[in-house]
This record gives C-alpha cells, structure tokens and sequence, in this order.
C-alpha cells in the first residue's frame, strides 16, 4: 500500500503553521513555494536546479499539457514525473483558470467548460471529469478540483453563482477522483471578496473532508488588503490539520502576511517571468537588471548568497547579458530569483519553529519594501 497522504502541523507561532505533508514521492515542508512548471519545464531551469534552491513540489498545467503534447501521450511515455525527470510530488491546477485567462471561444455550462485551443484553435471540452482523468493521466500526486474563478470587481449575484457552481463541480471531483493511495485532490474555495459566500464555501467544502483546500478567487487584481481580509475570513473555516493554499500569490509581503493568516502553501509566476524580463529579487529589494546604471557595477547581486547566479557574477555582466538578450540572462536571474523565494521560505519555516516569525515579518525580507535599488 502506498504510504498515504499526511500533513502534520509541527509549530505554530500566531496563526502562522510550520508543518509537513508527507507523501509518496517526498516530504513538502510548509510554507513553501511552488515554482510554476507551466508546460512540464520549470522555464530556462534545470531540474536539479530546481530541487537545488529547494523546490520541494512544482507545479504541472493541466490546460497547457492537455493542448500539446497530450495527457494520453504523456500517459503512455510514462507520466509528468518520468516525462520532465522531476522525481518529486507535482501539483497540477485544474485547468479552468487558465482556460478563462488564455483559450478562446470558451462557453462555461453546469456540465464544464467548452473552448478552443489558444494554439491551434481546435474545440475542447473540459469537465470536471476530464480535468481529473488528465490530471490522473499525468499521475499528478496533487489534483485540484475544476473551478469557476471569478474576476473581481464583480456582481454578488455572479459570485455566488461562480461559488455554488464550483462546489458541485468540487462533489464531481472528488467522485471522479476516487480513491487514489498517496494522492490528494483539493477542493478550491470561492466567493470573491464577499464574507458569506466565503464562510459558505469554505464550510461546504470542509464537510467533504478532502484532503486539502486551496483559497482561489484571489490575486485577481484585488487590493491586497481585500485578500487578506477573505484570508482572515476563510481560514478559520477551514479544517486545522488539513494545508491551505492560496492560489497565485505572491510578491514577498503577500506571502509573510498570508502565512501570518495560516496560509501553508503557495504558487505565483513571478520569479520566473521576473527573471526572464531582467528582473532581480534580492533581500534588500528588486533590481532592474535592465538599467544603464548597472553598466560598470563590478558587484554581484548579493556576495552572501549560496546560489551562484546572485554570488559569482557581476550586475555589469547581467546587464550585459540582459541587454544583449542572451539567454543565459533569463537562466541566471531565473536561478537567482527561484533561490531567493527558496530562501525566504526557509526563513519563514524557521522563523515559526523558533515563535519568531510575528516579531520577524518584515525583517524577514529585510529592505524588501524599498523598490529597485
Ligand atoms: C495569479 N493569480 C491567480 N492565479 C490563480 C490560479 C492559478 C494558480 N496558478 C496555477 C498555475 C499552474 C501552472 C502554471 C501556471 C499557473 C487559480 N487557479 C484556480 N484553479 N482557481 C483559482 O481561483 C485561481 C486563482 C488565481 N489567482
């Protein structure tokens, strides 16, 4: 028998956890940050790389992988593990997200999403039954039930339909989900900025005892203080013993104030898409590797740092390589971003084991409020 699904909360400080899930294919220590692996690649990485700046799980894209190369494809070649040679756990996002950000022509009904391929423009259908099948194709150890995300601002009326919709879309998953030893599907609660519909989501899908639960619905371009407000209001609501993920957050302050709120597991593409387009994150704030001004800087982007992107290399030779669009720009400071998120979780973890992390927050990410310096 496969060893199971577990997460045990092993520190708390506040309302913040420091914890475990413990599953088949490695341990996930939490609060941890989930690089994005969008198309079965963590992109201009490495693998080993990514398990380097101590990646724990990556995330795998249903919406992506089922248009090119094909779940039954990546099925027959071995699964999304074998496929990409990353041996640890993957979390794979349902797919209708990114069906209503990306593809076109998508009509949304009771029975799922119908849409047309942003590449080709061939016609799918995605229910939540074909979610979980692809998502079970590509051996995904965490599966995320389809949802309706709904962008904000928007009616109450159209939040609660989006919200009522997904729970019996969340019945429909866990049915087709089944019993799968040492994977976990998670539920995703909606209800846009609105409290009720929050609480009522977010109490449906615990009386489904799923093994997880994901706060969607947010970083929609909401204020900040608006998701932290449904955070306050969603995670009492939520089993204790059971992680919580907050869909697509965040910039640092996002996530020292979302895990400050019992946040245990988040995802966002910035690192990467920021290091793709020059961008720097350091602990003393962002550089914009772009700029004239860091032509003859013969300093690397922090000397302390164990990751070589940020220790061995000049910022004159990253501006250069920006400027020059080689692609080893977009593959350091991919490297020296993914490191710094890795980092900052690592401080984050000890922080909670040691009761210092509500006294630490902000000093955590030290000048991280100063911008590009
Ligand atoms: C950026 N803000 C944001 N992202 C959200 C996502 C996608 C999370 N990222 C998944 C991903 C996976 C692979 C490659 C790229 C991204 C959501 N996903 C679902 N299913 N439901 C949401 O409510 C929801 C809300 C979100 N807000």
């Amino acid at each position: 028998m496969a060893k199971p699904f577990s997460f045990k909360v092993l520190a708390t400080d506040g309302r913040a956890r420091r914890g475990i899930i413990d599953m088949p294919r490695g341990e996930i220590r939490t609060p941890a940050f989930m690089p994005v692996g969008t198309g079965g690649t963590v992109k201009t990485m490495y693998m080993d790389q990514v398990r380097g700046v101590g990646a724990d799980i990556i995330l795998g894209n249903t919406y992506h992988l089922m248009l090119r190369p094909g779940a039954e494809r990546v099925a027959r070649l071995g699964g999304l593990h074998e496929f990409a040679r990353w041996p640890h756990p993957i979390l794979t996002d349902s797919g209708g997200f990114q069906v209503m950000s990306l593809s076109k022509l998508r009509k949304l009904t009771e029975k799922g999403v119908t849409f047309r391929s942003h590449i080709d423009g061939a016609p799918y259908e995605m229910s939540p039954e074909r979610s979980i099948e692809i998502q079970s194709l590509l051996d995904s150890d965490i599966q995320m039930q389809l949802d309706e995300c709904t962008a904000l601002p928007a009616e109450l009326k159209e939040i609660e339909r989006a919200m009522e919709l997904s729970l019996r879309w969340a019945e429909r998953c866990k049915t087709a989900f089944g019993d799968q030893p040492g994977k976990a599907m998670f539920g995703i609660v909606q209800g846009g900025d609105n409290a009720a519909l929050r609480v009522r989501s977010a109490q449906a899908l615990s009386a489904m005892g799923l093994k997880g639960y994901a706060v969607g619905g947010l970083a929609v371009g909401e204020p900040q203080a608006v998701m932290l407000e449904m955070l306050d209001i969603t995670c009492p609501e939520l089993p204790a013993d059971k992680p919580r993920y907050l869909m697509g957050v965040g910039t640092p302050d996002d996530i020292l104030k979302s895990v400050a709120r019992g946040i245990d597991m988040f995802d966002c593409v910035m690192p990467t898409r920021a290091g793709r387009h020059g961008l720097a994150y350091t602990r003393r704030g962002k550089v914009n590797l772009r700029n004239a001004r860091h032509a003859d800087d013969p300093r690397p982007l922090d000397e302390e740092s164990d990751c070589p992107a940020a220790r061995d290399y000049s910022r004159a030779y990253l501006h250069h390589l920006v400027r020059s669009q080689e692609a080893l720009g977009a593959m350091l400071l991919t490297w020296n971003n993914l490191s710094y998120y890795q980092k900052l979780m690592q401080d984050i973890r000890a922080a909670i084991e040691t009761q210092t992390f509500e006294a630490r927050g902000a000093e955590i990410t030290e000048g991280w409020a100063r911008g590009d310096i």
